[in-house]
């Protein structure tokens, strides 16, 4: 039997990582999903994880920070149909950290203010989530 959207949707945990009023942004590997394209920090659950443990376990892998669920709030959650892979990015804000966010996979970094993020080319499945940031900053 095919698979369902649902099943074969990939659940991602996203973080909106924000200090002085910026946003943190990192470049996917050229050969990766997407590749290019500059994202949220984050990634891939793993089986049984919860959010915010698959978000600090990402943030902590990919940036060398150390984030507590407290320091963490949802923002959006998005269902995206790629055509090749279908995702549904579950983002949250994350509003402290401990450590200072480096490309640990060789990746670029760069802290973005927020009127800035549409000037880096995102994932088509980003627009909404930079709505959503400015939604609700300007609350
Ligand atoms: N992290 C992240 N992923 C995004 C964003 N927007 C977006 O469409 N995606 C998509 C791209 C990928 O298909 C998927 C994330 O999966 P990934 O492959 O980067 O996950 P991962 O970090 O666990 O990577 P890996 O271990 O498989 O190398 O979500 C975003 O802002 N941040
Ligand atoms: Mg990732």
């Amino acid at each position: 039997m095919p698979n369902t959207a649902a099943d074969s949707s990939v659940h991602v945990a996203v973080g909106v990582i924000r200090r002085d009023g910026r946003i943190l942004l990192s470049r996917r590997a050229a050969n990766a999903h997407q590749g290019g394209l500059w994202e949220f920090p984050g990634g891939k659950l793993e089986p049984g994880e919860t959010l915010l443990d698959g978000l600090s376990r990402e943030l902590h892998e990919e940036l060398g920070i150390t984030v507590q669920p407290t320091d963490c709030a949802p923002l959006i959650k998005i269902e995206h149909d790629y055509g090749d892979k279908q995702v549904c990015l579950d983002v949250c804000w994350v509003n402290d950290f401990g450590g200072q966010p480096r490309g640990c996979e060789g990746q670029p970094v760069q802290w973005v203010p927020i009127a800035q993020l549409n000037d880096y080319p995102l994932p088509a499945a980003n627009a909404a989530i930079v709505d959503a940031i400015r939604a609700s900053v300007s609350v």
